[in-house]
């Protein structure tokens, strides 16, 4: 199985359950593991065979822009299910953290992974 990796990306959203995180975004990172539907990409070396990783932060940055959640278990589920749907992933693994939210915890998230359904 291939795997596209993204590490450490920042975006901003509003998340959280306080009625100050529903008004003020806050920074999270991501971690992304995306099974790849075919390795065509690997033998042809065209981005048509490829999955565009510059396409899945693009529609990151649009989803969390528009939409305010109130977990990061919510917000995990919500990009693995558009990644399986819209990027015919067969598999991904999906991690969220926040940033010095709590005194003395640099990071502090959810990691899930989750497979598509057939
Ligand atoms: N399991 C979770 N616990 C908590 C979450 C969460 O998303 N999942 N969120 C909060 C608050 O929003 C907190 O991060 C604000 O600092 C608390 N617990």
């Amino acid at each position: 199985m291939d795997i596209i990796f993204l590490k450490e990306f920042r975006t901003q959203t509003l998340i959280g359950i306080y009625p100050w995180e529903k008004k003020i975004p806050q920074t999270i990172e991501l971690d992304l593991e995306i099974a790849l539907p075919s390795s065509r990409a690997c033998q042809t070396d065209h981005i048509d065979d490829a999955l565009d990783y510059s396409l899945v932060t693009e529609r990151i940055n649009s989803m969390l822009s528009n939409q305010h959640f109130s977990l990061l278990e919510t917000l995990t589920e919500n990009i693995a299910q558009m990644i399986l749907t819209e990027f015919n992933s067969p598999w991904v693994k999906v991690s969220a953290a926040k940033l010095d939210v709590i005194q003395g915890v640099k990071k502090l998230g959810i990691c899930i992974q989750r497979s598509r359904k057939n």
